[in-house]
């Protein structure tokens, strides 16, 4: 089952220089796809039209089956509980005035009237809370914290836990883990991978470390220039008939 389609994507920032160039992708349930290419190539771009952040010039992404240009206020507000995002910043996505919990609790809040969560049961917003951290292996006491009482590792994981909290089937993660440090990172993806497991949702993956999409990712796509010049699963990394860019990437991870 296609959880998103984007078709024919185009945006440019500049007349005569498109940042995304006719890219056309899909997700399907329960799949990391990742999204590698060089700096500027167009990947935050194609996120942030996915995300309603800017605006696309031309094409269509389609969620549900229906394109989200024609959707109504109440498909709209389904759509963004259900495409949720992790930045490369965690300190700039929390607020510093609100402890972990009440962060934590934010989309939950938001969006409770019109969710029937399948994984999280709980008595209370404590219960609750408790259970977000737990599930991202966070020690409980963090709850009454602010985020600069957290380390950038600790910080990521409850912006992932804030993510997760709605259960939403896509989360766009844009370089979830380029600010941290090298064992953080490892330990973040590790995260990221058994998430997926118990919880079932599909992951964009956006980075330009291809070593870190292989360890997460099924299917791979490959952008330079805001055009999308190969798209494989995993497995067929090595095939001989890899785009020549894709095999400059491979050579350097
Ligand atoms: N808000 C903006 N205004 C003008 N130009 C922009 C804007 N955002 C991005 N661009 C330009 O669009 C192109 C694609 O940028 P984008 O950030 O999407 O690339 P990226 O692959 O995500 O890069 P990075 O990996 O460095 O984040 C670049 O040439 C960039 O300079």
């Amino acid at each position: 089952m296609t959880v998103i389609e984007i078709h024919n994507l185009k945006k440019s920032y500049n007349p005569g220089k498109l940042a995304v160039n006719d890219v056309s992708l899909s997700i399907q349930k329960g799949e990391s796809l990742g999204l590698v290419g060089e700096s500027g190539c167009g990947k935050s771009t194609l996120a942030h039209c996915l995300l309603g952040v800017e605006k696309m010039d031309a094409g269509s992404i389609v969620y549900n089956e229906e394109p989200i240009a024609h959707a109504n206020r109440k498909q709209l507000r389904n759509y963004r509980r259900n495409v949720q995002t992790v930045f490369q910043n965690p300190t700039a996505s929390l607020n510093p005035k609100l402890k972990i919990r009440d962060s934590l609790l934010d989309p939950y809040l938001q969006f409770k009237d019109d969710l029937q969560l399948k994984h999280f049961h709980f008595t209370s917003k404590q219960d609750f809370v408790q259970q977000l951290l737990e599930t991202v292996e966070l020690p409980k006491g963090l709850a009454d914290r602010y985020p600069h009482e957290l380390s950038g590792g600790q910080k990521q994981r409850v912006t992932i836990a804030r993510a997760i909290s709605i259960e939403p089937k896509l989360i766009v993660l844009d370089e979830p883990t380029a600010s941290l440090d090298v064992l953080s990172q490892g330990a973040i993806l590790e995260l990221l991978g058994s998430l997926q497991q118990t919880l079932g949702m599909s992951y964009l993956f956006i980075s330009h470390d291809l070593a870190a999409v292989y360890q997460l990712c099924q299917r791979i796509a490959v952008m330079k220039d805001g055009e999308l010049l190969d798209v494989f699963r995993k497995e067929e990394i090595y095939d001989s008939n890899r785009h020549d860019y894709t095999k400059e990437l491979i050579d350097i991870f």
